[in-house]
């Protein structure tokens, strides 16, 4: 496999972030130059955390503003951070032509920022499909047509907002509701409902679930041409349980996809 050099630009460095890195590496892409957007006043903490990838040596720059990403003129940008940070940082991303990839798919539940990214380019955009798996075989049965979109996501409780020790059913509406009130807990919502029937169709259900020890994500549709049931049971990131190391890999594989689609390591 060739190995390629890459310029690759992170919008935030915590624990997808970090799976991102690993895995490229891991993948034979070497990371020669790495450009990464943190909140300000978090340059130093991003500079320690990056220091501890070990993904070889590279070119590190530390920026606060998209403006400045922009300049560093990195090849590809993997967003990492958060629903705001889409909003702040994609639609001139893709103004600038940078292809972008979105881990904080939720973000496109809200119609304003929905409609930004929509028209904005010529960068190309990525949803990475997160957590979950299936959107595959989701997007190919909506062309026969479908009728039904269920998401259940169940995680422990402490990975809810609020904690908690109990079984609870924590939301059940549609994957628009569940994408804005569960801004770090629903992105799979989001690209489920994006992939099938959309923000208003998608049904979601969110559990707290003391015998869950990992991320369990299940998808269920009904289309012309098939029924389909997925079902991902994710490891926890080690440094934020909330997040399935899934959805970093997931991340990954879309810069992977975008970058060398030749040269994947099989
Ligand atoms: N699609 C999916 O399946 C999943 C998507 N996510 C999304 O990915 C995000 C990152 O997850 P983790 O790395 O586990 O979270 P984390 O909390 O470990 O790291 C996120 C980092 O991004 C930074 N950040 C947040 N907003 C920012 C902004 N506007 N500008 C610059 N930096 C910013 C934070 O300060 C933090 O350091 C989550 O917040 C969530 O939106 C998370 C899990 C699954
Ligand atoms: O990582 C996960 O298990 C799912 C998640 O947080 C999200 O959908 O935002």
């Amino acid at each position: 496999m060739t190995v390629k050099d890459l310029h690759l630009g992170l919008i935030g460095c915590g624990a997808m972030a970090a799976t991102v890195g690993a895995a490229l590496t891991a993948a034979g892409i070497r990371i020669s130059r790495l450009s990464v957007l943190v909140r300000p006043g978090r340059e130093a903490v991003a500079h320690t955390a990056l220091a501890e990838w070990n993904i070889g040596d590279v070119l590190l720059t530390v920026v606060t503003r998209p403006e400045e990403l922009i300049a560093c003129k990195p090849d590809i940008v993997g967003e990492c951070a958060s629903q705001d940070a889409v909003a702040s940082c994609v639609p001139p991303l893709l103004a600038a032509g940078i292809e972008t990839v979105i881990a904080s798919v939720g973000a496109l539940a809200n119609p304003d920022i929905f409609a930004a990214i929509a028209k904005a380019g010529p960068g190309k955009l990525h949803v990475a499909s997160g957590a979950v798996a299936g959107m595959d075989g989701l997007e190919a049965a909506r062309l026969s047509g479908l009728s039904e979109v269920v998401y259940t996501g169940r995680k422990p409780p402490s990975s809810w907002p609020g904690g908690g020790t109990d079984y609870s059913v924590i939301f059940e509406g549609s994957a628009r509701q569940a994408a804005l009130k569960f801004p770090k807990n629903a992105n799979v919502a989001a690209a489920v409902a994006l992939a099938g029937l959309g923000f208003d169709r998608t049904q979601v259900r969110l559990i707290a679930d003391p015998a869950c020890t990992n991320n369990i994500h299940e998808i269920s549709f009904v289309a012309g041409c098939a029924r389909g049931a997925f079902r991902m049971e994710g490891l926890p990131s080690p440094s934020n349980p909330k997040t399935s190391m899934t959805a970093g890999y997931s991340v990954a594989n879309a810069v992977l996809n975008a970058v060398s689609p030749a040269l994947q390591a099989v």
